[in-house]
């Protein structure tokens, strides 16, 4: 898995397009969204993230929660992104892993939205900044050496 943290003043989106034959479904409240004062995670479900997907979900929570920490926010927004790997997992494993990471950062107690999997979408972003507000992490199962 490889995420790309934002902290931001602000994230919205808005849905175009399908990108996938059979996008998740979503209701008409889903279609555009917007979170303020957030940590931004743009997330790719890699391949190899499928051998061990709840230990790859259990990692990323952590990570995200560390940082989360750190930049002193509550909020955070999980972004579906597939252009951070050229291996990416296939469709179905990836809103899986997506929908485990929101629920454990839920579960963490933070304040959790997420972009719908499977469509291009138009979105702003307005990063902070600072020396912290953008990072990336490269999490994979145990063991397994990600080049
Ligand atoms: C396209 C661009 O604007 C948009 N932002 C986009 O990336 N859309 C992706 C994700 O929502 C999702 N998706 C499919 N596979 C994966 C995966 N392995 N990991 C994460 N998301 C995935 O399916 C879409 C097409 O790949």
């Amino acid at each position: 898995m490889r995420v790309l943290l934002i902290h931001s003043d602000y994230i919205e989106y808005e849905v175009k397009d399908k990108a996938l034959k059979e996008p998740e479904p979503i209701p008409e409240e889903m279609k555009k969204g917007r979170m303020e004062e957030v940590l931004v995670a743009f997330i790719s479900v890699e391949k190899v993230d499928e051998k061990n997907p709840e230990e790859v979900v259990a990692r990323a929570v952590k990570e995200i929660v560390e940082v989360a920490e750190q930049v002193k926010t509550k909020n955070v927004f999980v972004y579906p992104f597939a252009h951070l790997s050229s291996e990416l997992a296939k469709p179905s494993v990836a809103l899986e892993v997506l929908k485990k990471v929101e629920e454990g950062l839920r579960n963490a107690g933070y304040n959790v939205g997420r972009a719908p999997f499977g469509y291009y979408k138009a979105f702003k972003l307005s990063c902070k900044g600072h020396p912290l507000a953008e990072l990336s992490r490269t999490i994979v199962p145990e063991g397994i050496v990600e080049e």
